[in-house]
């Protein structure tokens, strides 16, 4: 596996895939979006920061890319769904620079207030000019925090501890929790009013892209402070501008920009402003956090399968693996045999859940369930990423209920297809502790392993017609490894499986279905 780190990763991180055993790491930072497009098809992961542009383009130059993970939070820099629609486990690391990046938006309010950089400017050219530096107090001044997640919230309680009276916004946190937190949950029209400094701590979306405009300005207080370390655009840079040559706004402290660099913004000539090139997140201790997490869920990816922080696809542990990954497995062979028995395109999929699964996470099953049934049937490689948007572009429809225990199983999944054609019923179990059984195809019941090239033959249940079977397949040297016979309840037709050593050619099973007891013939595949 090779894993290609193209933004400035912590030492630790690179040294992490160095020593993991099976991977091989290439280093190179820089590089033009042309340069990376043409070298990114050898790499099955692709460690980043903010720099490199993860774009559709680039993700149809990569057919081998399995992981993009990101050494930080925001993920504006990379097309999720284009990375999904692949089936590309996109992950970040949302712990480890969220104090820094919290302490730096400190670290600004303080340095706005008391005008430190333009200080440290005019003393380092040999002035020593006290009152026009003269600044504020924070102390009893009314922060608006824009976003109460992680940053906002280590944001909130910095403030505090400098004795500052906090108002928070955010539509998607309950206001009992802000308040239980003692901080006073707010309207954005409030905190617009009664704010002294805001300072915003949300994602960039649709949603929250040019949130600060010029409307929002108009109802601020005179004076106000704003401080940016969470994404450019997110306060719209013209209307900012505005805003603070207007005196509306008494001064800026900018980490972010709508284009980064930011070469010539007009915002970098206003005295107000003082800025920084991105460095929320840059310190050491925070890069090493984020180096060491993104290393470790892209081996543990491309090593255990086990997904830890991705935003594209549910998390899957090794823990929860382990307890789960027998049905995983049946599940997709579940879904694999329905999409060989049944004709038509599909139109909806039940999933039942018999037995005690009470507590644990079963999406991971059905999606394996959807990953088998679409394999043969799309051109895409299906995977646990993109499954879900597969179906769901097929307008299928997936259904999953959980049930009490069944009356033979301990556990049991049954499957229900409903396709153009007609539907199909197919369950499955595990014996002991991880073999996977069929046990029963619409009437039939049966204990079926399914595995390696099988063929399914419906025949009547006469004396001589199995030895028939046999004596054809034989007779063209192919090996039977396995045969497994199901009996179809009150009727009497049997079902039989096959499993033969070689995939049966065509004629074979030709020759098969001319048989007087055979009445069809289904080659499989496991
Ligand atoms: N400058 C830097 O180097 C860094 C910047 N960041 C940026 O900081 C921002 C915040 O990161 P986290 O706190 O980790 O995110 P988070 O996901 O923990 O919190 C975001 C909060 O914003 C809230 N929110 C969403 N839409 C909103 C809206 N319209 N109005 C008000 N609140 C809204 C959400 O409910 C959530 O509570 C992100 O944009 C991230 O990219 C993160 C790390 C470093
Ligand atoms: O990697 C960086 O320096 C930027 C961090 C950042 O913006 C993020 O984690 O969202």
């Amino acid at each position: 596996m090779k894993v290609l780190v193209s933004d400035n990763l912590g030492e630790v991180g690179i040294q992490m895939f160095r020593e993991a055993e099976g991977i091989e790491v290439d280093v190179k930072t820089g590089l033009a979006p042309e340069e990376l497009k043409a070298i990114i098809g050898q790499y099955d992961a692709l460690a980043i920061r903010s720099a490199t542009k993860v774009t559709e383009e680039l993700i149809a130059a990569a057919p081998k890319l399995k992981v993009v993970g990101r050494a930080g939070i925001g993920l504006d820099n990379v097309d999720i769904p284009a990375a999904t629609k692949r089936g590309i486990v996109v992950m970040n690391t949302p712990t480890g620079n969220v104090i820094t990046t919290a302490e730096h938006a400190i670290a600004m309010m303080l340095a706005l207030s008391r005008n430190i950089p333009a200080a440290t400017a005019s003393l380092k050219a040999q002035r020593w000019e006290k009152k026009s530096l003269q600044g504020r107090e924070l102390y009893q001044k009314t922060l608006g925090v824009v976003g109460y997640g992680k940053i906002g919230a280590i944001v909130a309680d910095r403030a505090r501890g400098l004795r500052m009276r906090v108002v928070i916004y955010d539509p998607f946190v309950p206001p009992e929790k802000i308040t239980a937190d003692g901080y006073e949950a707010v309207s954005l029209e409030d905190l617009y009013k009664q704010a002294d400094y805001i300072t915003v701590h949300v994602p960039k979306l649709k949603t929250t892209a040019n949130l600060i405009n010029k409307e929002a300005f108009a109802q601020m207080k005179p004076g106000v402070m704003i401080i940016n370390c969470a994404r450019g655009g997110i306060i719209n840079e013209a209307d900012l501008y505005d805003a603070i040559v207007a005196g509306k706004v008494g001064g800026a402290a900018l980490d972010v920009f709508e284009i980064e660099p930011p070469g010539d913004n007009p915002l970098l000539t206003l005295d107000q402003v003082i800025c920084t090139p991105h460095l929320g997140a840059s310190t050491a201790e925070a890069q090493t956090n984020v180096a060491v997490m993104v290393a470790r869920q892209i081996i543990d990816y491309l090593t255990s399968g086990t997904i830890v922080n991705a935003v594209n696809v549910p998390s899957v542990t090794g823990e929860l693996l382990e307890k789960i990954g027998p049905y995983i497995k049946l599940a997709e062979q579940l879904g694999l045999l329905q999409a060989q028995l049944i004709q038509g395109a599909p139109k909806e999929v039940v999933v039942e859940y018999f037995g005690d699964f009470r507590g644990i996470d079963l999406s991971p099953i059905t999606t394996a369930l959807l990953k088998g049934l679409l394999t043969p049937m799309v051109k895409e490689v299906v995977n646990f990423v993109n499954a879900h948007v597969l179906a769901n572009q097929r307008g299928i429809k997936v259904t999953e209920a959980t049930m009490a225990a069944h009356e033979e199983y301990t556990y049991l999944i049954n499957t229900k297809l409903v396709t153009t054609e007609g539907e199909s019923v197919v369950a499955g179990t595990i014996f002991g502790k991880q073999d996977t059984r069929i046990v029963r195809i619409n009437t039939f019941r049966l204990e079926m392993i399914p595995l390696g090239h099988m063929a399914l033959i419906h025949n009547q249940d006469v004396p001589g017609s199995i030895g028939e079977i046999g004596t054809t397949i034989g007779k063209h040297n192919i090996n039977i490894a396995r045969m497994q016979v199901g009996q179809e309840t009150g009727g009497d037709r049997n079902i039989i499986f096959l499993c033969t050593d070689t995939p049966i050619p065509q004629e074979v099973i030709e020759e098969l279905r001319g048989l007087r007891t055979v009445k069809t013939v289904t080659p499989l595949e496991f």
